[in-house]
């Protein structure tokens, strides 16, 4: 019985909700929102939609209980608003919902694996792993994933070439201390130094092109979902499924003593082990100052809980 919960049921939450459920995915769904009314009406339209499905999901709404037993425990809840304001103004709403939350998936005796896609992304992910007292490895967060995804498609378009060809990843920080790692990125097994398919490519004009689709799609859309998605739906198989999969995701590094966005496996134990590739020294430099800016929000939450306390 594959039972997933999603807390925020906002564009990620319920598109997340309606691929788990139309592609069969999920045989138990809990859904959770601050929204009593959201919660009710995306429950009765995803069983709607289950009439012309062959395949069945049970869906509870509104009940941390039903937490219990899940195997995986996605967190989207935020307000994408903010985001137009600055790419971090969710911090400390997103800070205070971590503390309205935890305590109640704490009580529910839940002890399955927690993906976070709440920004900021490391942050947030940190703060929940502290106040829900699980193991680092059951909390992750999708970190640089969809970064990550930007820059390989990026690569991909200037090499004229589909973006399977690209490896490589984006660690640090999303959003933020973005550090685009070059020394890592090679397509077809051939780093960027030498010409690909008979293009140079320029590694400054590759990160601007990733982070130009980021502009579009908020600029159009005023939210970004359907990558989200999609990546969090093949990290959910890969923890449901007997595989492995390798993300740059938010995890525990102790390298860097905290969280921070790196390459990982991630499996049905959850983390796996992360990938130790040979970064170039000024990347290292750049993960570490993702680091440090990350520990500096972690501690602006703690501070925020001190003072509510
Ligand atoms: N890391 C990434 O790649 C990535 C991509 C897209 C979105 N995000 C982040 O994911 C989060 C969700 O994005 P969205 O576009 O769905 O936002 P949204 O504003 O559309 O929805 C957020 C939902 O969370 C709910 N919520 C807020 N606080 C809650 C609480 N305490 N308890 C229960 N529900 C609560 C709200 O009612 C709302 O329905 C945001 O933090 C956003 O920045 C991250």
């Amino acid at each position: 019985m594959r039972k997933i919960g999603i807390i925020g049921l906002g564009h990620v939450g319920r598109l997340l909700a309606h691929d788990l459920v139309t592609t069969d995915k999920v045989d138990q769904l809990v859904l959770i929102d601050q929204d009593d009314d959201l919660a009710v009406g995306l429950k009765a339209d995803l069983e709607n939609a289950q009439t012309a499905l062959m395949t069945s999901t049970t869906i509870t709404i509104q009940d941390y209980a039903a937490l219990k037993n899940a195997d995986i425990l996605i967190t989207a809840f935020g307000d994408s608003q903010l985001l137009k304001e600055h790419q971090m103004a969710e911090l400390t709403r997103n800070g205070q919902a971590v503390e309205e939350i935890a305590p109640r998936v704490k009580q529910s005796g839940f002890s399955g694996i927690v993906l976070n896609i709440s920004d900021p992304n490391e942050a947030i992910t940190a703060y929940l792993q502290q106040q829900l007292a699980l193991p680092p490895k059951q909390v992750v967060g999708i970190g640089t994933t969809i970064d990550t995804m930007r820059m390989r498609q990026a690569v991909a378009k200037a090499a004229q070439l589909s973006s399977q060809n690209v490896s490589g990843f984006v660690y640090g920080q999303h959003d933020g201390e973005k550090v685009f790692a070059w020394s890592t990125v090679t397509v077809n097994g051939q780093n960027l130094e030498k010409s690909i398919n008979g293009h140079h490519l320029d590694q400054n004009k590759l990160g601007i092109n990733a982070d130009l689709d980021n502009w579009y799609t908020l600029n159009g859309l005023g939210y970004n979902a359907s990558a989200v998605v999609v990546w969090t739906i093949q990290i959910i198989s890969a923890i449901l499924g007997s595989g492995e999969l390798s993300v740059p995701l938010a995890i525990y590094q102790p390298q860097y003593e905290g969280y921070v966005s790196f390459p990982t496996l991630i499996n049905r134990n959850g983390q796996g082990n992360p990938l130790l590739l040979n970064l170039y020294p000024v990347e290292e430099a750049a993960v570490k100052t993702a680091a440090n800016a990350i520990q500096q929000q972690i501690a602006i939450l703690q501070q925020g809980g001190e003072e509510n306390d």
